[in-house]
């Protein structure tokens, strides 16, 4: 019998660094469950659960959702899938969310990506998201092929609200103070 060993991976980067698009090419390619923290919030505040109302005001203004209840929200999540392998995109961000899932799984690997701010700015200015699957394009680098549609389902795409110019320089300053932090955390 060959057992086979569950990989559980961390993906981190600043905000447009690419997360989303490789994660979608490491989970195809090692088998393994994609977990986006963004997406996961997204899914909730389109299905206006008391939770997505509470969290929707911070994400517009590019705010971090307080940790106490991300934990809780991502570590429920990851109980459904106790016996896959899986790739984190977005959490942890801070050290405080790292410490608590550092408390019940013990992680294999972390991916960084490192990324120009000015490369990212570009790339969250033109990033076009279908909301309901978390699918990411961009008008230079992988446009849809119908404009202003998703291939999949050829529902319309967005352009998201904290994409906004004035609330990415927030959430750089947030990748910066709070998340640079987190690799320190797993080198050590
Ligand atoms: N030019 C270029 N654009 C990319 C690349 N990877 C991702 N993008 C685009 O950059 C934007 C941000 O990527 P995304 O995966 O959403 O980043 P995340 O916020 O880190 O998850 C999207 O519009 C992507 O289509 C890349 O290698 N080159
Ligand atoms: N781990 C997290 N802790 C706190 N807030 C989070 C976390 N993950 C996502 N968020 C919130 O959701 C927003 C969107 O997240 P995400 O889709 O990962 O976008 P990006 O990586 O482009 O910032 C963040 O700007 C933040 O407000």
């Amino acid at each position: 019998m060959v057992l086979q060993r569950v990989i559980r991976a961390v993906i981190m980067g600043p905000p447009g660094s690419g997360k989303g698009t490789v994660s979608a090419r490491i989970t195809k390619t090692f088998g393994l469950q994609h977990m986006s923290s963004g997406d996961i919030l997204r899914a909730n505040i389109k299905e206006k659960t008391e939770l997505g109302l509470l969290m929707k005001s911070c994400i517009d203004q590019g705010q971090l959702v307080p940790d106490d209840i991300m934990s809780r929200l991502i570590l429920n999540e990851l109980r459904k899938i106790d016996n896959s392998g899986w790739l984190l995109d977005g959490f942890p961000r801070t050290v405080s969310q790292a410490e608590a899932l550092d408390h019940v799984y013990s992680v294999d690997t972390v991916i960084n990506l490192n990324v120009p701010f000015q490369t990212i700015k570009e790339r969250l200015t033109s990033r076009w998201t279908h909301i309901p699957s978390g699918r990411v394009y961009n008008t230079d680098f992988n446009p849809p092929k119908v404009p202003g549609l998703d291939d999949v389902t050829g529902e319309p795409l967005v352009q998201r609200d904290d994409d906004r110019p004035q609330t990415v320089t927030r959430r750089l300053k947030s990748y910066e103070t709070q998340t640079e932090p987190v690799l320190e955390y797993y080198r050590s």
